[in-house]
């Protein structure tokens, strides 16, 4: 009855393998061990984990991509957390899970709150919120944290294609009209297990009681002030780059299109997760130095 997760080769659930690990025995799945979109795979898993606590860290988030491959996008971000959802409110499970910022429509001025209106621009978007109105309507004890931005040393993301087309380029050209949080996976991790911990593993909260929360790094930007400051902390051209962070280029989003719509407003308010769980939310910079640091020793 220890913990299940499930996407354990990906960004968060990388960290999560560490984070999670002190809590319970934990069985972590990929792939290899079972596919998202075989809904009876996933049922056959969950009845021999028994666990006491899923944790579904795997989702389809190539977001142009998904504007050509909705069928597969809704398979793997809305059918299956369904599934697994199903399958906790049978067992008594505790189900986390984690969202976007995509299901905001980007338009409010400030950051969003838990309880604004959802709109989400793309199919990623759109699929994600339907993993969360699946969980939601499960009658399952559910977390689903929304974050945003995510990079970690583990796999694919913003600052590898920065540091990437650094290398490869003499220019660079970002928009600067999409703010948001960039946040660690591990700092995503870290939380997930702090939360499960004042839960005592779930057993804190009522039968069917399903809770969101936004999670995401303090000190949001935008995309092109995150590329500046990736740059400017691996050492610009001192740091073996072909141009430093100034160089950069500021454009709007018109001049950088995409098949996917993004949200301009990407920032999420964190109080309630702060308040509830009596946690802080840290700048992303020095989770950024770690890793830069980390890439360098390798
Ligand atoms: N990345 C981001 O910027 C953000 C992510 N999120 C959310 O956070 C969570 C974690 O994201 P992140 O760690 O960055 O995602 P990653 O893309 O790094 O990892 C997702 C994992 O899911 C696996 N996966 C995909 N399809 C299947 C499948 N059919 N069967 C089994 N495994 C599958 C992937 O495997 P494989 O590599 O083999 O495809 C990969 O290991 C997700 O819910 C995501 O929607 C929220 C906001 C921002
Ligand atoms: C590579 C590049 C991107 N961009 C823009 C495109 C986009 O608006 C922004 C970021 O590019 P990305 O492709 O990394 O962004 P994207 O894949 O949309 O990142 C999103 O992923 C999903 C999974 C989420 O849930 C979101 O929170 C968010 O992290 O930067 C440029 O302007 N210039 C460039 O050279
Ligand atoms: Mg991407």
């Amino acid at each position: 009855m220890g913990i299940l997760l499930l996407g354990k080769d990906g960004q968060l659930g990388w960290e999560l393998q560490r984070a999670l690990a002190p809590l319970a025995p934990l069985v972590a799945c990929g792939r290899g061990e079972c596919d998202l979109s075989d809904p009876a795979a996933l049922r056959v898993l969950v009845a021999a984990a028994r666990p006491a606590v899923i944790v579904n860290a795997a989702a389809y988030t190539a977001v142009d991509k998904a504007e050509s491959d909705a069928a597969t996008a809704h398979a793997i971000n809305a059918e299956a957390p369904r599934v697994l959802a199903e399958c906790a409110a049978a067992s008594g499970a505790l189900l986390i899970h984690y969202s976007t910022d995509y299901v905001y429509d980007g338009k409010k001025s400030a950051p969003y709150v838990e309880t604004d209106a959802v709109a989400p621009q793309s199919v990623y978007g759109r699929s994600k919120l339907a993993g969360e109105e699946g969980i939601r309507a499960s009658g399952a004890r559910s977390l689903v944290f929304r974050t945003s931005w995510v990079f970690g040393e583990h796999g694919g993301n913003f600052v590898r294609t920065v540091l990437r087309l650094a290398r490869e380029r003499d220019s660079l050209s970002v928009v600067d009209d999409q703010v948001g949080s960039p946040t660690p996976a591990a700092l995503i991790a870290d939380v997930t297990a702090a939360a499960l911990l004042r839960l005592d593993l779930g057993r804190r909260l009522g039968d069917g009681e399903s809770r969101l929360y936004h999670l995401a790094a303090a000190n949001p930007l935008s995309w092109c002030g995150f590329a500046r400051r990736i740059v400017e902390l691996a050492g610009g051209r001192a740091g073996g780059l072909r141009f430093d962070a100034q160089a950069i280029r500021a454009i709007p989003s018109a001049e950088y299109p995409t098949p996917a719509r993004r949200p301009a407003n990407s920032r999420l308010d964190c109080s309630k997760l702060a308040a509830d769980f009596d946690l802080h939310l840290p700048d992303w910079q020095p989770y950024l130095q770690r890793m830069l640091a980390q890439i360098v020793a390798r």
